[in-house]
């Protein structure tokens, strides 16, 4: 069943300009970007020597040291779905689970073998993430090159915090779905297809995590920018894991929403979300500043703790995050360049998130980040920033004039900006994405697969 071809696939990373904290609650919306920095996957079949059966998927991510993954496989009894066994690629080479891929990969080959059972036969598989996902201090890369090889083990890559793991298990799910399966049966660029592949990613990347967050980071991998509303956590809830009895047959019950109740009630609002032509997001990493452990739980303890007063923080901050939305859709359809309601709508929302971190206790827009922002907002063709996501000490996301010389004097400025300590801040490459997912040339690929 499988294609003779190859294919390869590509999700991008994001940003979650606003609706931090509050996307987590369904009575509440996120306004999230995606990035034009992606993670390709490039499938392609193993050729085997006639009358040797193998059974294997091996996974490679070339950008950094000894990341190889070699999987055995096999359909379990029971419709249990397919369980995944790490085996030694090298004897020299210690087992690194890679528990992003191994999930993906259980639940992908779970949910194609319940569809067409049968052998699903050895493939190879490239990971390709590009270059603004890991900062390079330090590492000694070549600019030109499309794919910077960072020379360290994945686990020493410095993040910078643009949804790696989402891009991954989404563009790796899509992928072997259109390796394995008939274009009538999947077709990433059909919509029906899209929507499966939502939610098939989902389940694998909340199981990958140990947890259900809101998903906004799966959302926009495949759907690029939107304004987003999560899915009840409750529709995973009997999804079960793969080898347990039964775990194929509820899989496919849950991405193919079979049955009475079995909608995924996710919204994906794309017409709700523009960039004015004109305008720009730009991402700002601040090395050596981290997330404090636990912000979400913090916050989400005060929020219970403090009923109608957090409630009506939540509706402020919800009512400032849609106008911002809604302002810039309206600049983008008046095609106007009047940015002063805009820069109210940044400012509205700063105000109620400090609110939000000083009544918690959580440094979600803390001093250091508060000096920065402000001081970006005072250089010319800067609308202004928020501290994006979660928040906390590592990333900036700002709002620009779409000019070389403003992102040139931000990028100078920051990096000449001092924290306190010793943190230091950079202007990433990247800017805002409007389409998600998309099946990409294979041949572009070829150099870097093995
Ligand atoms: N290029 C890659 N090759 C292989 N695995 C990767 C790659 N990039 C990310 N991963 C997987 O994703 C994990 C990182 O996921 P994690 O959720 O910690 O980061 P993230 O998604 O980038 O976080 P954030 O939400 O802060 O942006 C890695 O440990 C690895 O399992
Ligand atoms: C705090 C939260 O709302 C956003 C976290 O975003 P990020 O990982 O900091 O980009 C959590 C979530 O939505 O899952």
């Amino acid at each position: 069943m499988t294609k003779s071809t190859s294919v390869a696939v590509s999700a991008p990373g994001k940003v979650l300009l606003a609706g931090g904290y509050l996307v987590l609650d369904r009575n509440y919306t996120g306004l999230v970007f995606g990035l034009d920095a992606r993670i390709h996957i490039h499938v392609t079949p193993v050729r085997t020597v006639p009358g040797v059966v193998l059974s294997e998927i091996v996974v490679r991510s070339p950008q950094f040291l000894d990341a190889i993954w070699e999987y055995g496989y096999r359909v379990c009894a029971g419709e249990a779905g397919v369980q995944v066994t790490e085996l030694r690629a090298d004897a020299d080479i210690s087992l690194k689970r890679n528990i992003f891929i191994e999930t993906a990969l259980s639940f992908a080959l779970s949910y194609i073998s319940s569809l067409a059972p049968g052998m699903l036969p050895s493939a190879s598989v490239t990971i390709l993430a590009d270059n603004d996902y890991y900062s390079t201090s330090g590492a000694n890369v070549l600019a030109a090159e499309r794919f910077h090889d960072f020379g360290v083990p994945l686990s020493e890559a410095n993040k910078t915090g643009l949804g790696s793991s989402a891009a991954l298990v989404t563009a790796f799910t899509a992928a072997l779905l259109q390796f394995y399966l008939p274009d009538d049966v999947f077709d990433i660029s059909q919509e029906s297809s899209k929507r499966k592949l939502h939610n098939l990613a989902q389940a694998a990347h909340c199981a990958a995590q140990g947890k259900v967050g809101s998903g906004f980071d799966v959302a926009s991998a495949v759907y690029g920018s939107c304004l987003y509303r999560r899915f009840s956590p409750s529709i995973l809830a009997s999804c079960g894991e793969p080898g347990k009895k039964g775990f194929a047959v509820k899989l496919r019950t849950v991405v193919d929403e079979i049955g009475k109740d079995a909608k995924w009630d996710t919204e994906i609002i794309k017409d709700a979300v523009k960039v004015p032509q004109g305008l720009r997001v730009v991402m700002c990493d601040v090395k050596g500043g981290s997330q404090t452990p636990g912000m979400v739980k913090t916050v989400l303890a005060w929020r219970s703790k403090h009923g109608e007063s957090a409630e009506a923080l939540w509706q402020n901050l919800q009512k400032a995050n849609t106008d911002l939305a809604k302002e810039l859709v309206q600049l983008a359809e008046a095609r106007s360049q009047d940015y002063n309601a805009l820069k109210e709508c940044i400012s509205n929302i700063r105000v109620l998130i400090r609110e939000m971190g000083e009544a918690s206790g959580v440094p979600i827009e803390p001093m250091e980040q508060t000096r920065l922002i402000d001081a970006c907002s005072k250089l010319p063709g800067v609308i202004g920033g928020v501290v994006p996501g979660a928040g906390g000490y590592d990333a900036v996301a700002l709002l620009i004039e779409d000019r070389p010389e403003v992102a040139e004097q931000l990028t100078t400025f920051v990096e000449s900006w001092r924290f306190g300590g010793q943190g230091r801040a950079s202007i990433l490459g990247v800017r805002q994405e409007m389409q998600g997912v998309r099946l990409e040339q294979e041949r572009d690929y070829r150099k870097w697969v093995i």
